[in-house]
């Protein structure tokens, strides 16, 4: 290597190791905020602005079966849920007044969550992100809207919330059976080549965990860019014996279905690239008798 390469590969490596230190002061910042504020019931005076996504990129794939030491509940019973939705904790009874409805599975920079929440605020929303800058980001995002809302007594945002997880492994821990009446599924990541396939987030084994935490009647919602993963989600949803898809009418009446179209951030994306957008939505059947 020239003396002048090896130079300007030292000043590329100093450069991303500054931008690095710069995009870590910048979330340690947000840290302790972050501590602070995500368990308060009463807000407190400060009015955080939004936080920067940029400080908060991460690699675009995380490897869903490698060991993430994630935190998870032993069973949903054993789950803290007041210091994610402070507001819907009864001091008294030191019970929760209402419990998590609707998923967003894998709900990267959470711009669903946040269009979803003022059309369902009597109802509590999760998003479960398996990257860990990206789920901070969506936790101060919803702090820094809690407080920009705090005078509001609808749409005040207490009724989202993040967590850390890995959907394809702990589902079960964190929402008892028919818990859920909504789940999304929205540009999952695409795994392109066939030996990955099985790192894909629908396939039969887990939907079949779907079935278990939907209630009947609940919906399964799919959305990509990727037509052959919507084959792919398509076909092993249709052959499940617990899902029916819904129609194109069903799908053009449906509030939820233009919102997810229109306001994650990968949707956007795919809007400001005029890429194409594939819908596929399944309602969960009733469970046969025979398997109660
Ligand atoms: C392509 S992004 C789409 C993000 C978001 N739904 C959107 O439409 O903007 C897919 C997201 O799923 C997350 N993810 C992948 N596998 C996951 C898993 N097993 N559990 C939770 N999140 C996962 C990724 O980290 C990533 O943020």
């Amino acid at each position: 290597m020239g003396k002048i390469e090896a130079k300007s590969k030292e000043e590329k490596l100093r450069q991303q190791k500054e931008a690095e230190a710069k995009r870590r002061a910048y979330r340690d910042s947000k840290k302790e905020l972050r501590q602070m504020q995500k368990e308060v019931k009463f807000d407190s005076d400060d009015n955080p602005e939004l936080p920067k996504k940029r400080f908060y990129r991460q690699r675009a794939h995380s490897n869903p079966f490698s060991d993430h030491r994630l935190e998870y509940p032993r069973s949903p019973e054993t789950m803290d849920w007041s210091k994610l939705y402070p507001h819907y904790f009864d001091l008294e009874t030191k019970k929760m007044t209402s419990e998590v409805e609707i998923a967003d599975i894998g709900c990267g920079y959470g711009g669903l969550l946040i269009n979803l929440a003022p059309e369902f605020p009597d109802k509590l929303l999760l998003g479960m992100e398996i990257r860990v800058q990206v789920t901070q980001y969506v936790e101060d995002r919803i702090i820094a809207l809690r407080n920009q809302h705090k005078n509001e007594v609808q749409n005040n945002y207490q009724n989202i919330s993040v967590l850390r997880g890995n959907a394809m492994k702990f589902l079960p821990n964190f929402f008892h059976k028919a818990q859920l009446s909504k789940m999304f599924f929205c540009f999952p990541d695409p795994h392109f080549k066939q030996r990955k396939h099985k790192a894909r987030i629908i396939t039969n084994t887990l939907l079949s965990e779907y079935a278990y935490v939907l209630k009947e009647g609940g919906i399964i919602y799919t959305i990509t860019d990727v037509e052959d993963l919507h084959n792919w989600m398509v076909k092993h949803l249709e052959e499940h014996p617990m899902f029916e898809r819904l129609s194109k009418e069903w799908e053009k009446q449906d509030k939820c279905v233009s919102i997810m179209w229109n306001s994650t951030e990968e949707g956007k994306k795919v809007t400001r690239n005029k890429g194409s957008k594939w819908v596929a939505c399944f309602k969960r059947l009733p469970t046969p008798d025979d398997c109660e």
